[in-house]
């Protein structure tokens, strides 16, 4: 797969269809009492954890589903539980760390089994496997020397990177390589040479960026390449000015995100779009420059299609305020093309230094919870589709992203009112760069520091 196809935009009725489910969820859901109204906002912790264990525990060498996808299985499942504040219990800890070990190249990188040939994607969700469990035994089965050798080796003369040997090159391998490397802190300029040119030249008329030159902007790519971006330091040299105007109109009226224009909303794009607003806040420091290139005008998309949420969807609903898990204190409303705080004063469509979201955070909590959560546990694209591991991963990511995005810095817990449903509901807070839960990242820096 070396990008997506272009564009089939969905039918109406397909729109509709998923509209008129989404619909009917919230208008069952503005009708109950406000105590009802908490009980169904509730994050189903236990569930959840029950099956990402049980998927956890099926990695053994009969587990032949997605046969090359296991490390990514272990990431998506490790990293849930870590989002939900749980470890796993020390043997099936150490089966897992053994497991990634034999899925490690003799000359470096992680194949997608045992004896498979090493690939970025399954490298990237490996190291993260390994940071998220954290301790010594995990981060040191990873041979950074040999992964440095196969990091290289995936390197083309232009300067981006393939997936694997003679694989695709695109947006997602720049972004696996450059992630792992900072990481594992053995990034060098060798590896950095020419990477910002190839993102750039993805970067479309739309805004957003495509998984190679040519191709369309999506939300997958786009995470991908500002990450990297970031990580190589040259984020300057994109249009965040149109790149934030492409993101911010990806969020539907059902308060999810699609991942391209004209497609349906999908809850894994909580993180890949919510983690874009993520990055943009916590690792531009100069961004209100480019920011107020956007005019009130532009700042207008978000506003009409959300407030179209609450008129459409929520009739009847009093606020958002009535279902945070306390009066709503941080809550903004969104009027006429502006973002008006509480208390009524205007504020511009970003504040340097502020601590306004760029998208409706509550709107995309109200979206995974409602529509994306399994009751039974796992979370999934929407509500006629089933539970993975994938999208519970990306949701609870997303989920983490739009709790946490109020805050002033990212070691203060969010208000109550930031939290969609019980406080119970908050989640651990991600360095969003390499989607891992903040405190294993500091952990593996320091770890990566000394080593
Ligand atoms: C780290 C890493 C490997 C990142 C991957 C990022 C990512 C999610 C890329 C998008 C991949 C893709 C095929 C999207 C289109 O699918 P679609 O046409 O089925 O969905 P759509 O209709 O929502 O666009
Ligand atoms: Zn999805």
């Amino acid at each position: 797969m070396a990008s997506i196809s272009s564009n089939e935009t969905v039918t109406q009725r397909e729109q509709s269809m998923v509209l008129e489910d989404v619909k009917l969820i919230y208008t069952i859901f503005a009708d109950v009492p406000p105590k009802t109204k908490l009980l169904l906002l509730e994050l189903h912790r236990d569930n959840h954890m029950e099956y990402l264990l049980s998927g956890l525990q099926q990695l053994g060498p009969s587990f032949c589903v997605l046969d090359a996808n296991r490390p990514w299985i272990c990431y998506w499942i490790l990293h849930s539980i870590a989002l939900l504040g749980e470890s796993i219990a020390t043997g099936l800890e150490d089966r897992t760390i053994d497991f990634l070990s034999r899925c490690q190249d003799p000359d470096g990188g992680y194949g997608g089994g045992p004896g498979q040939m090493p690939h970025l994607a399954t490298t990237y969700a490996a190291v993260n496997s390994l940071i998220t469990l954290g301790d010594e035994k995990s981060l040191s089965s990873i041979d950074r020397d040999k992964i440095y050798r196969f990091l290289l080796s995936m390197k083309d003369s232009n300067g981006a990177f393939r997936m694997h040997d003679a694989g695709e090159m695109d947006v997602r391998a720049c972004y696996t390589a450059i992630s792992v490397a900072s990481v594992l802190n053995i990034l060098d300029n060798e590896l950095v040479r020419d990477v910002g040119n190839y993102i750039l030249s993805c970067q479309t008329y739309e805004g957003g960026i495509s998984g190679e030159p040519g191709s369309e902007a999506h939300g997958g790519y786009t995470f991908c390449g500002l990450a990297t971006m970031i990580l190589i330091n040259e984020v300057d040299r994109l249009d965040l000015a149109t790149l934030l105007d492409w993101v911010v109109f990806r969020q539907g009226v059902e308060g999810g995100f699609q991942g391209r224009t004209n497609k349906l909303v999908d809850g894994c794009y909580s993180f890949w779009q919510g983690g874009i607003f993520a990055l943009l806040q916590r690792f531009h420091t100069i961004i209100g420059e480019s920011m107020t290139l956007l005019d009130a005008g532009q700042a207008n998309c978000a506003d009409s299609s959300l407030t179209t949420v609450e008129s459409d969807i929520s009739d009847g609903e009093e606020s958002l305020d009535g279902i945070s898990s306390s009066d709503g204190e941080a809550c903004v409303t969104q009027q006429g093309g502006r973002i008006i705080s509480k208390g009524g004063d205007e504020a511009c469509f970003f504040q340097p230094g502020g601590r306004e979201p760029l998208f409706n955070s509550i709107a995309l909590q109200r979206y995974i919870l409602l529509c994306s959560q399994d009751s039974g546990g796992g979370l999934k694209d929407k509500p006629q589709k089933g539970r993975d591991h994938y999208h519970t991963c990306y949701c609870l990511s997303g989920l983490s992203v739009s709790q946490h995005c109020w805050s002033k810095d990212e070691d203060s817990s969010p208000l109550p009112g930031a939290v969609l449903g019980p406080y119970f509901n908050l989640l651990e807070p991600i360095n969003p760069i390499h989607n891992v839960v903040l405190e294993r990242y500091r952990e593996a820096q320091e770890f990566f520091t000394r080593a």
